[in-house]
């Protein structure tokens, strides 16, 4: 009678109405895999109120502050944030409603303080001005070194106190803090406490904070008991303690978790052993849903149900353009801090093509050959053609016949050329007797050698073909001009691909990517804000490539200068959407790595950048010509050595299905991203 007495009290000392609370959970939950982490739970902050999230580590309570900001989806129940549920569309949370500090440090380690801070006040809509006011005063209250100091250079509790004024910057309506006091030295905690009270005497703002040390939850104006996935109790902290006849918190927890145990032990008496998800809930008669110590039947009232108009649900899937160049501005200032790494990225392309210009496609150089020369004659047709062969190619070596095989053998020679003792003699035979033995053929088959020496009867020796000046192109073509317009684009791809491929792994690690999206950053503007900064990257590759084949290494161009930068942007356009889509799928840098460098070796080789593509056997021509750089090489290399234009098909064919790739790789990554967040 006594407790259910005190229930009554409890129940009246908080508003139960849904109007007055900022967060309502009714019958949450949530698992990864087969792990129950909530389970029924059903919570309620009210406004204008600090609550205080208190747990043993691993009860869920990160997981419930992840699905309240929506970046986690419940498989069961619901949540109203602000009078809405999360993400729901022209609802301010994610936004600017909503300060939201991880438990993960999350923050960029290249930006200064003032940098953490402007960056999040663009995305937040704040003027400059507005900005400088707010990072004045959190400097200050949160006792931060100078505003100029690098994120990686402070200590660990500076970071958490950055990362706190990161949420406390737009003045939010919700303050939803994850642990904030960890690593925070008494004297500091006590003031972010005196903070929150202060804040929250308005009446507007309302916290919901999680924390390990239960003591400073006193301060709250209710604290919520977790344990396994469920509250145990709801309750302003001086009733809790009174209920149990507690003198401190942490005594009232203790007694709460002893009940709880004990009505576990009761009911698992009394009923067959079940799954584990059963044994997590307590009292059989009582609603699963409801805390021991309840905020009363209104809160488990009817949920309300949400429309919206397609035209506010189109304003919010439009990509805000304030977000994209927040994004963008944030990328280009991180790479500006790591000017090595800038420099890189700028000078690799142009070391790869000079590589692939100077040791591919040129002609061997002093490979020893042995020669077995048996005519000894000085005018003998075989001392004339071997002062014919390319000396600085070959060098020659004299052997006798033994030692040029076991020369061989050995590895010391490349080959060998061998005169038979009558080749001079079998030569001119042929040359000149209508029919001749196989024996006469075999002595002296080397003809297309000695042009010079027959005169006028050389054309006998000569093959049956006659090659003229080319329609497109010189005679003199070599493999380096039929592979650099592929290489070309397959190194802008590649680079690409390896500039993106981590970007979304690395910010999801570090709980970026989370903050970001709960500050209101749609996955949308998150993909275009990578493809426009890593454009610019591109661009400058692309120019100093086009400056090296172009200018150092006079690679022919017939065509357009513009249709052929076009080209190459395009591809690394494409490299950066796939580069978007390994990292908005994968969460390690291991397999992100794996997956770019897998794709590496069988796309140059398949896509027909070595090897013409009509060599390549059915039906693996077929996903041949399905990849982005094939029929897009195919197409620069009209356009570089024919002198193509738009109006081929060969050529717009190219443009055309790398601009196919593209849209499909970034609106694949866009539906990852917005899938995994
Ligand atoms: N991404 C994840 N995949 C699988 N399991 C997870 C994941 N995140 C959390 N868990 C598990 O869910 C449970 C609850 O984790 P959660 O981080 O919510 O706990 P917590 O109460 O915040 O703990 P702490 O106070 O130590 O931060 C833990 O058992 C944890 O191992």
């Amino acid at each position: 009678l006594k407790e259910e007495n005190m229930e009554a009290d409890l129940e009246a000392s908080l508003p139960a109405g849904q109007e007055d609370s900022a967060i309502r959970c009714r019958d949450v939950c949530r698992s990864y895999g087969k792990l129950k982490v909530l389970s029924n739970l059903n919570l309620t902050v009210p406004r204008g109120q600090i609550y205080g999230l208190l747990g043993p580590s691993g009860c869920g309570k990160t997981t419930l502050l992840k699905c309240i900001v929506g970046t986690l989806k419940i498989s069961r129940g619901h949540i109203n944030v602000l009078g809405k549920p999360p993400a729901f569309p022209g609802h301010d949370v994610p936004g600017k409603m909503v300060g939201y500090m991880p438990q993960e440090l999350a923050l960029y380690n290249e930006f200064t303080i003032s940098d953490t801070l402007t960056f999040f006040g663009r995305i937040h809509g704040l003027t400059s001005k507005e900005t400088h006011a707010r990072m004045d005063f959190l400097i200050d209250f949160l006792d931060l070194p100078q505003k100029h100091s690098l994120v990686r250079n402070l200590s660990g509790g500076q970071r958490r106190r950055v990362s706190l004024g990161a949420a406390l910057l737009q003045n939010p309506e919700l303050l939803i803090l994850d642990e904030p006091t960890v690593g925070v030295d008494p004297v500091l905690r006590a003031k972010i406490w005196q903070h929150l009270v202060e804040i929250v005497k308005t009446g507007k703002v309302s916290v919901i904070i999680t924390t390990h040390y239960i003591e400073e939850a006193q301060q709250a104006n209710v604290v919520g008991l977790m344990r396994n996935g469920n509250l145990l109790a709801e309750s302003p902290p001086e009733a809790l303690m009174k209920m149990h006849s507690a003198t401190t918190l942490e005594h009232a927890f203790l007694q709460l978790c002893k009940t709880s145990d004990q009505i576990d032990c009761q009911r698992e008496s009394s009923l067959p052993v079940g799954p584990l998800e059963n044994s997590q809930s307590f009292e059989s008669g009582r609603d699963e849903s409801r805390p021991i110590l309840g905020v009363g039947p209104g809160n488990a009232g009817v949920v309300p149900k949400f429309s919206v108009g397609w035209k506010v649900r189109a304003r919010h899937v439009l990509p805000k353009w304030r977000n994209i160049a927040a994004m963008t501005i944030k990328t280009i200032v991180r790479m500006k801090r790591l000017p090595g790494s800038l420099c890189f990225q700028f000078l690799l392309p142009v070391i790869q093509i000079s590589l692939i210009c100077l040791c591919i496609g040129g002609d061997p150089k002093g490979i020893q050959v042995a020669v077995v020369n048996n005519e000894t004659s000085s005018n003998a047709y075989s001392q004339s053609l071997l002062s014919f062969l390319d000396n600085s190619s070959i060098r020659q070596v004299p052997l006798s016949h033994k030692d040029a095989f076991d020369g061989i053998y050995n590895g010391e020679y490349w080959g060998v050329i061998g005169f038979g003792n009558n080749f001079t003699s079998y030569l001119t035979k042929r040359m000149i007797q209508r029919r001749v033995s196989s024996d006469v053929v075999d002595g002296g088959s080397m003809h297309a050698f000695v042009e010079n020496k027959l005169g006028s009867l050389s054309y006998l020796a000569a093959l049956p073909i006659k090659f003229e000046e080319p329609v497109y192109g010189s005679l003199n073509t070599d493999f380096t001009t039929f592979v650099t317009p592929g290489a070309v684009l397959s190194i802008t791809f590649y680079l690409a691909v390896g500039l993106t491929a981590l970007s979304f792994v690395l910010e999801r690690k570090e709980g970026l990517l989370d903050r970001c999206w709960v500050a209101g950053v749609s996955s949308l503007e998150m993909m275009l804000a990578h493809l426009f900064s890593q454009l610019f990257v591109i661009s400058v590759q692309v120019i100093l490539l086009l400056l090296f084949i172009l200018l150092v290494f006079k690679m022919p161009n017939e065509g357009s200068l513009v249709l052929v930068i076009i080209l190459i942007v395009l591809q690394g356009v494409t490299g950066i959407s796939f580069g978007l889509v390994i990292s908005a799928a994968i969460d390690d840098e291991q397999s992100a790595n794996q997956a770019a460098l897998g794709i590496f070796y069988p796309n140059l080789i398949i896509s027909g950048i070595i090897w013409p593509v009509e060599c390549i056997p059915y039906p693996l021509r077929y996903i041949s010509l399905a990849l982005p750089q094939t029929y897009a090489s195919e197409a620069l290399r009209c356009i570089m050595y024919r002198g193509w234009g738009l109006s081929r098909f060969m050529v717009w064919r190219g443009f055309a299905v790398t601009l196919g790739w593209n849209s499909f790789f970034l609106i694949l990554a866009t539906v990852i991203l917005k899938l995994r967040t």
